[in-house]
């Protein structure tokens, strides 16, 4: 066994998870697991990139000021836990996913956090990066969670659906298959729709979602989406759904309340995770739309299949994908492939991740 540490900061840009993992060929265990707020100004900072043109200095700026608040909170992480950093062979760094365009002529997939910066501040080494090697690959770079669920889950031994729903939503099918794929947004225009109309950071509970009606119109419409329909491979991000795609959603609907716009979003994504689910015993779900207790019912109702969190399994729904990462950490050090190709469509499976020394 080896200790991990795993660093995930999602589209959500809720916080910064941070996991230590003892990790073996055979398990990936967590010892221990916190939360740290993400900075409101780099945040803001982060949107307004994703959202506008920007210039080179900017982004070499960003890429350092992502890095120091990843660095500081790692340090926190370990004075908090009395790490001893000579027993952590690596830190498994995300980063903070600003572009992902695996589509394109020249695809690529880009996540900012300096891993110099994190390296020299907690000398410890790091892995980050993880990306760009399948997109180089012809893959789409995402969902690497399939590897990770197929890790941990495989041995249930029945035809099971691990859904992760942070910003966007990703879904593996399991058990006498091995899939998986985004299935499109999560919480990200929940989130944003109940910030813009309430001031709220999310629909806790799915409360304000349950107190509207959805408006079956506008769920058609959004649905027809061609995301949706699109055969995997296929992953998405903020790039696309966003305010602006919501924006034109509701061009024909002014007339609708927050909270009937709210109930309609949900029940989007409770319908676009579940039309991905064929042949499904068990659902199993992960991310911070695991605790929104009404979608979760919707999925239940839409699907007539038991829905279980990944806690009912002894895995922290809110800290597997931090783990995910402690372990491709783990892969990258022990230069062993990850099987994704079946996922991502890239044409072979690889190492993935960039090692910088401390
Ligand atoms: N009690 C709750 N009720 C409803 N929603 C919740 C609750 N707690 C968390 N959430 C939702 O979970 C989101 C955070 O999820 P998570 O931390 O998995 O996102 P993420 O890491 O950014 O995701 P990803 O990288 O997978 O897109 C919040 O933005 C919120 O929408
Ligand atoms: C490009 C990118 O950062 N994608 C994230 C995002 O968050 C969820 C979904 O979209 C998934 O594709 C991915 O993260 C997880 C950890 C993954 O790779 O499986």
């Amino acid at each position: 066994m080896a200790k991990y540490i795993g660093v995930m900061s999602g589209t959500s840009l809720d916080g910064i998870d941070i996991v230590l993992c003892d990790i073996d060929n055979s398990c990936c265990t967590l010892l221990h697991a916190n939360e740290y707020p993400y900075h409101s100004a780099l945040k803001q900072e982060v949107l307004q990139m994703i959202d506008e043109q920007t210039t080179l200095k900017k982004i070499g700026e960003l890429d350092v000021k992502l890095g120091d608040m990843f660095a500081s909170n790692i340090n926190a992480f370990i004075t908090q836990y009395q790490i001893d950093t000579n027993e952590v062979t690596a830190i498994g760094l995300h980063g903070q996913t600003l572009w992902h365009e695996p589509n394109s002529k020249h695809p690529f997939s880009m996540q900012l956090g300096s891993a110099s910066v994190v390296a020299a501040q907690t000398n410890i080494d790091v892995v980050n990066d993880f990306r760009s090697k399948d997109v180089a690959n012809g893959g789409q770079g995402a969902p690497f969670a399939p590897a990770f669920h197929q890790f941990v889950f495989d041995r249930l031994y029945k035809n099971i659906a691990v859904v992760n729903i942070g910003g966007m939503a990703n879904v593996t099918l399991l058990g006498d298959r091995y899939l998986g794929w985004d299935s499109g947004c999560g919480n990200v225009l929940l989130d944003h729709w109940i910030f813009t109309t309430q001031g709220k950071n999310y629909d806790q509970n799915g409360s304000f979602a349950k107190s509207g009606t959805v408006n079956v119109e506008l769920l058609a419409q959004m649905l027809n989406d061609p995301y949706f329909a699109k055969k995997a491979p296929k992953s998405t991000g903020r790039e696309y759904f966003n305010p602006t795609w919501l924006k034109k959603q509701l061009q024909d609907f002014q007339e609708l309340s927050d909270a009937d716009i709210q109930a309609t979003l949900t029940e989007l994504t409770a319908q676009t995770i579940v039309q991905d689910l064929k042949g499904v015993e068990e659902i199993i779900i992960c991310g911070g739309g695991a605790k929104n207790s009404y979608l979760c019912e919707r999925i239940a109702q839409l699907s007539h299949i038991a829905v279980k969190t990944t806690n009912e399994y002894g895995i922290d729904s809110d800290f597997l994908e931090a783990m995910i990462f402690a372990w491709l950490a783990y892969k990258r050090i022990n230069k062993e492939t990850v099987q994704l190709k079946e996922i991502t469509g890239a044409k072979k499976d690889s190492i993935l991740g960039v090692l910088t020394c401390k």
